[in-house]
């Protein structure tokens, strides 16, 4: 059942993947069915299938929606070309350019001249997979100076993770209306209609465009039945429609493209809806972060939020983790991350602050890549900072960085080693000054 929850601007809905029930008119949800001859104010029940009719109970999701038309009046849709185009949101390997067995960073990602709203402003960074196998995902980023007002988003390739990087955002969607601040991450389901207002003007972040499973929370094992992201941090909206009935721009994201069609009524028309497929936001300050008490540095794996599971059990198609303020006191251990190479490709981004591991060269609004098997870990820097260091408690305050993992290598785009001219030229360089110690002794 829903619990109703109070937050700052909104009474929001308490839980993940509930079954969730909200009406914004009373009496407007039908009870004990869901399609009755005639719903409730003459509405239009309309199903929206997040997983196959018959996946298993546990995984699946759906939702019923009660509107005052059904999203088929949308009518015909035409390719999309906005005034400033939109070539730059690819989807999937196929879309990359050949990626190199190198480690790769950007700089922060630049902010538009020119009015751009959220669709315009996404670009692709990386991709894995193909969206028609419904396998992999993309990461992007998303710089805008422009709110959305009659044009909506509605992606059929993948749900969509956002997080703002700086500037909050308003998400008016078909369930309702998300706040969502920097710190705070959105889930939007594939397929549901969305448009995003910037109350502070110009705003960037990082999008997840999953193509695969839908992201769930990861199993606790023996941590036990609390910890991590608990599942009553996340909020979903309460049902709300727009009074004012203005036409709208349609873009969609289908088969990799993007499609464009205008309707005679906004899509934001749904007066209540019950389910368990719904948009959420949680607060990345409610993470219970768990951490070494004793020796050694655990595997970030302890810092997932959300896992994207594949086929085969344990090896996601996409985790998203994050590096959240904490207390490092681990006694006789080399405190950052160690060098490692990892069959899983790691995508990662900064909101604020600094990264343990590399404290100078990686900046909020950039992004680093180590794909499958490149060698990484802490800059020379970072090494003889944490192997000199006094192993007092250390608190790693004001910062919070993440990672998009995933079996599949990422390929970058174009965009992201030629267009965006954020690349580092020379980011390997930043391991140079690891020195042999046993250089100039006797073999
Ligand atoms: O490479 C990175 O910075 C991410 C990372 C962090 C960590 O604590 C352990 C392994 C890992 O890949
Ligand atoms: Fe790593």
């Amino acid at each position: 059942m829903s619990t109703p929850v109070s937050t700052s601007t909104l009474t929001a809905l308490g839980g993940f993947g509930n079954e969730f029930a909200t009406e914004a008119i009373a009496g407007a949800l039908p009870q004990g069915r869901n399609s009755p001859q005639r719903a409730p104010l003459g509405l239009y029940p309309e199903l929206v299938s997040g997983t196959a009719f018959t996946a298993p109970r546990a995984a699946n999701r759906r939702v019923w929606l009660y509107r005052r038309q059904p999203s088929v009046v949308t009518g015909g849709y035409q390719p999309y070309a906005s005034p400033h185009g939109q070539p730059l949101w690819t989807s999937g390997a196929a879309a990359g350019v050949v990626t190199p067995p190198d480690p790769l960073r950007w700089h922060p990602f630049p902010l538009p001249d020119a009015p751009t709203d959220f669709v315009d402003g996404l670009r692709t960074v990386v991709a894995n997979g193909d969206v028609d196998a419904q396998v992999g995902m993309g990461a992007l980023i998303y710089a805008a100076n422009t709110s959305m007002t009659q044009r909506a988003l509605v992606n059929a390739d993948g749900e969509m993770l956002l997080i703002p990087q700086f500037g909050r955002l308003v998400i008016t969607t078909e369930q309702g209306v998300l706040n969502v601040a920097p710190g705070q991450i959105a889930l939007l389901p594939r397929g549901l209609a969305f448009k995003v207002a910037l109350p502070d003007g110009a705003s960037r972040g990082y999008a997840c465009e999953n193509y695969g499973a839908h992201f769930r929370l990861p199993e606790l094992g023996p941590i036990g039945s609390n910890g991590l992201a608990n599942a009553r941090d996340f909020h979903s909206p309460q049902a709300a429609f727009e009074a004012e009935n203005l036409p709208h721009q349609i873009v969609k994201k289908f088969g990799g493209r993007l499609w464009q069609a205008l309707q005679p009524a906004t899509p934001f028309n749904v007066v209540a809806w019950h389910g368990n497929l719904a948009p959420c936001v949680y607060d990345t300050a409610h993470f219970m972060t768990i951490g070494s008490i004793s020796h050694d540095h655990p595997d970030p794996s302890i810092f997932t939020v959300l896992t994207s599971p594949s086929d085969t059990p344990g090896v996601a198609n996409c985790d998203f983790v994050i590096f959240p303020p904490r207390w490092l006191v681990a006694e006789d251990t080399f405190r950052p991350p160690w060098y490692h190479r990892n069959v899983m490709s790691e995508f990662m981004g900064l909101v604020t602050g600094e990264y343990d591991a590399k404290p100078e060269g990686f900046k909020p609004g950039g992004a680093s890549l180590h794909n499958a098997m490149v060698p990484h870990g802490p800059d020379a820097e970072a090494f003889e900072r944490a192997t000199q260091a006094e192993l007092q408690p250390q608190k790693l305050d004001n910062t919070l960085a993440f990672m998009l993992e995933s079996r599949l290598r990422f390929v970058p785009t174009a965009w992201a080693m030629q267009g965006s001219g954020t690349l580092e030229a020379r980011y390997a360089d930043c391991w140079q000054g690891l020195a042999d110690p046993l250089q100039g002794q006797p073999a």
